[in-house]
């Protein structure tokens, strides 16, 4: 769907998001693109873990994902997170709906590896018809990444990945993560570019690890033709909506598929 930009907003810098960025998002919406927020919430999700005495560890950037921490993931994803997102919309000036993946059968998953990581899922498909369907009403969907299998199952979905998933099924124009650091840093500098092949020696030689493997590997999965780049940016110093001159990491499939296109 042309005019789609897909905005991942990161636990990690959730709670620092100004009313400029949420203003930013209205305005785009003003000039007729249509915004769809996927929202994380791993440090919330620590904090009330940490409070519940419930222990989680992440594998390559994965929260290994118990019932109780399913539960908690839940509670603080569609409760708390969603619902200060939407409202932060609502305070600039828009109109939001929270939802979450179980919603409409929104994000239906698979697990990616019950025995490894338990209840932690991966996007199979999509109900695109519903997320139109608020588009056209003017509602700017905020979405918290917990899926569902076939039989009613609730799994944690890393956020980056429900991002993609659904920029991919739609068939969005733009896919941006917005991040608690400027982009893919690499010596202390940030990347203004990068393509798949340098993402996976970045990988393989540990300049990319931890919480940037899932968002690499989700940007990666929704280049196509119709998505031909996707950025990484901090939320910070966000300028998202301003004609389009956002800063960050840009990643790409390849340099000579950007310059033959
Ligand atoms: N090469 C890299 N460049 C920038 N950040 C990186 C890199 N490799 C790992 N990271 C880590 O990834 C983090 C962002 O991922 P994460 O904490 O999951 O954020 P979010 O909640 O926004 O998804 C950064 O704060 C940083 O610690
Ligand atoms: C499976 C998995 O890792 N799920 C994530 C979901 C939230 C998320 O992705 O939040 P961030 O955007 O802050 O990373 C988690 O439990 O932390």
């Amino acid at each position: 769907m042309k005019d789609v930009v897909v905005i991942k907003c990161g636990g990690s810098t959730i709670a620092e998001l100004s009313s400029e960025f949420f203003l930013s998002v209205v305005k785009m919406q003003e000039s007729g693109k249509h915004p769809i927020i996927v929202h994380g919430g791993g440090p919330a999700i620590n904090h009330l873990l940490q409070k519940l005495d419930i222990k989680s560890e992440f594998v390559d950037g994965l929260r290994k994902t118990t019932e109780d921490v399913l539960d908690t993931a839940e509670m603080v994803l569609c409760g708390k997170v969603n619902k200060q997102v939407v409202t932060s919309i609502h305070q600039a000036g828009g109109q939001a709906v929270g939802l979450s993946g179980c919603d409409g059968k929104l994000i239906e998953v698979k697990p990616i590896n019950e025995g490894m990581l338990g209840y932690v899922g991966e996007p199979t498909k999509v109900n695109t018809s519903l997320l139109s369907s608020l588009m056209e009403l003017n509602m700017i969907p905020v979405i918290a990444p917990i899926g569902m299998n076939e039989q009613g199952v609730h799994y944690n979905v890393n956020a980056d990945s429900a991002a993609a998933a659904i920029a991919k099924e739609l068939g969005a124009e733009q896919l941006v993560f917005v991040t608690d650091v400027d982009g893919i840093l690499k010596d202390g500098e940030c990347l203004d570019k990068v393509t798949a092949d340098e993402i996976e020696e970045y990988i393989a030689d540990g300049t990319i690890y931890g919480g940037m493997l899932p968002k690499v590997r989700a940007a990666l999965s929704t280049l196509t033709d119709s998505l031909q780049s996707v950025m990484i940016m901090n939320g910070k110093s966000t300028n998202l909506g301003k004609d389009g001159s956002v800063q960050g990491t840009t990643i790409i499939k390849s340099k000579m598929k950007l310059y033959v296109s």
